[in-house]
């Protein structure tokens, strides 16, 4: 089989008119970092790299030395700005215009420089994921309320896991592509062509500790998954929750599932507990790519009106039958 790399994939869509020659070369710039990354994370206790750094980021969450690594590769990495007009992570409160008085580029990124900061520690799979956004028509110093667009403005989003293998995920808006990082090369591998996920499934993902915090709805959707084939879905279910939200995702764009944070009383005030702009927005649009849903469980999650960078919501996501019935017990309640 023809080994095609990254690069050679990015100039074929490039060719095909689905990305700008500047897009082309900022995703290539994520990927580098995401390499970068990876070296830190599987390199762990050997390298010093493990445990807390002892700040709090913007969320009010202890951050984890690997938060901060990567954060600083994602944001020297894309500093120099051909391709952008700002950024924003989940670890920085601010925006972050880039610097430098030259022509900026046309493009916003927004990302989660490690996900499944828990598991950082304990040898399981973390990741990275990214969002893009056009910057406004004629907008030199980009605001915050410049990055405040729906998901459905986004014109790529991906993600990357650390695990056995690394593996990088995106979206253009037309398919989801995964690729496979051959470290003896150092390049990424097209491995995994348009993925897609089945419109059934029989496995679900959700953190079970929280279910006394449930709403009706979602209480109502797990103990008829629960109940298996005595209940009224008249089969069984099984359960996965890895807790770091790349891995479950990757597990469901590969086999099927559905993934649920849901809004529950311990984070109703905070309106949930996965953030709008850079973990729900970005899989969202990679989930739909592939052929399934993303729902809040009362409203699409592409379609939610931003009004705040680190904003939280529930996600409800997968295996589109399974994620339009989670929405309908929602809607007769
Ligand atoms: O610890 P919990 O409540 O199971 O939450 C796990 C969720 O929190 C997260 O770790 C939050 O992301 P960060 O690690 O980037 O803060 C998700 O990856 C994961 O799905
Ligand atoms: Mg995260
Ligand atoms: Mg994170």
């Amino acid at each position: 089989m023809r080994r095609v790399t990254l690069t050679q994939f990015l100039i074929e869509q490039q060719r095909k008119g689905l990305m700008s020659a500047d897009l082309r070369l900022l995703m290539e710039v994520v990927a580098r970092a995401v390499k970068a990354i990876a070296v830190n994370v599987s390199k762990g206790a050997l390298a010093g790299v493990l445990g807390e750094a002892g700040s709090d980021n913007v969320q009010g969450e202890a951050q984890k030395k690997l938060d901060v690594i990567a954060n600083d590769i994602l944001i020297q990495a894309n500093e120099w700005g051909g391709h952008l007009a700002a950024m924003a992570s989940e670890e920085v409160e601010e925006i972050r215009p880039i610097p430098g008085e030259y022509p900026k580029g046309a493009y916003l990124l927004l990302f989660d420089p490690l996900d499944g900061s828990s598991n950082i520690d304990v040898n399981i799979s973390v990741g990275t994921i990214f969002s893009v956004l056009r910057c406004p028509e004629g907008v030199s110093t980009p605001t915050e309320a410049d990055f405040m667009q729906p998901g459905t403005a986004q014109v790529a989003a991906g993600y990357s896991v650390y695990g056995p293998s690394t593996q990088l995920i995106l979206t253009v808006g037309s398919g989801v592509h995964g690729f496979t990082l051959d470290r003896e090369m150092g390049s990424f591998i097209y491995t995994h062509p348009d993925m897609t996920i089945p419109a059934d499934t029989k496995e679900y993902a959700i953190n079970g500790s929280n279910e006394r915090f449930w709403e009706a709805p979602v209480q109502r959707y797990i103990s008829e998954l629960q109940a298996g084939a005595e209940g009224p879905r008249g089969r069984d279910f099984n359960t996965r929750w890895v807790a770091s939200m790349v891995a479950d995702v990757h597990r469901i764009l590969t086999r099927g599932g559905i993934f649920m944070y849901p809004l529950d009383s311990k984070m109703k005030d905070k309106g949930g507990k996965l953030r709008l702009m850079y973990e729900a927005n970005p899989m969202a649009m990679i989930v739909e790519a592939a052929g399934g849903a993303a729902s809040t469980g009362r409203e699409r999650i592409l379609d939610v009106k931003p009004v705040k960078l680190h904003q939280r919501v529930p996600v409800i996501l997968g295996s589109r039958n399974e994620v339009e019935r989670v929405v309908s017990y929602h809607q007769e309640s």
